[in-house]
């Protein structure tokens, strides 16, 4: 799978908006924004490409706050290997209007659903909203869905890397 990014808008009030997935990869999991790289994009632009497409807020680039490179692997089907970038963002244009690909939601962030969520995130994303900067690996089992391993590292000053160009 190509590198992904994901976003999560943080409002004033610090709510986390989601979306839960209407179809594709992750379907009816509540997630943040995001989706794949495009050729020729950075990850900052496929990420306030997404944004855009799945609930309509415009951002700039520069209002995006990296707090995770995540290492997503499937020993049972390597096509869905992938990594992603995570971004929170406080700063956009725009109303949250739902797409065809999302259906948006705030929720406070002592309550997110991470029962409908992907499996990791009640492990990952806590930390993120705690204010850590975070590298890490998960592992999914056979049903490429439950967790078999995952490793987390703190790694403040992380940056973006070059996008490969062999996908
Ligand atoms: C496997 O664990 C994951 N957890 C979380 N929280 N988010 C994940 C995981 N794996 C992928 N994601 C994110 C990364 C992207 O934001 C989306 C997947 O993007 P999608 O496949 O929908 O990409 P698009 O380019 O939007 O899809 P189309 O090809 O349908 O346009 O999920």
């Amino acid at each position: 799978m190509r590198p992904t990014t994901l976003c999560f808008p943080v409002n004033a009030q610090g709510q986390i908006l989601l979306g839960r997935k209407k179809r594709g990869f992750g379907v009816s999991k509540w997630n943040g924004f995001g989706g794949k790289i495009e050729r020729g994009e950075t990850f900052r632009a496929c990420a306030v490409r997404e944004l855009y497409e799945e609930c309509h807020l415009i951002a700039d680039e520069a209002a995006l706050q990296l707090v995770a490179y995540l290492d997503f692997r499937f020993p049972a089907d390597s096509a869905y290997n992938h990594i992603g970038y995570v971004y929170f963002l406080h700063d956009w244009k725009g109303t949250v209007t739902a797409s065809d690909e999302m259906e948006p939601c705030w929720f406070s962030a002592s309550s997110l659903p991470y029962d409908e969520m992907w499996k990791a995130d009640g492990i990952w994303i806590p930390m993120i909203l705690s204010g850590r900067i975070i590298s890490g690996t998960i592992v999914f089992g056979d049903d490429n869905d439950s967790i078999a391993h995952t490793d987390f590292s703190d790694t403040p000053g992380l940056l973006e890397q070059t996008v490969p160009d062999t996908f």
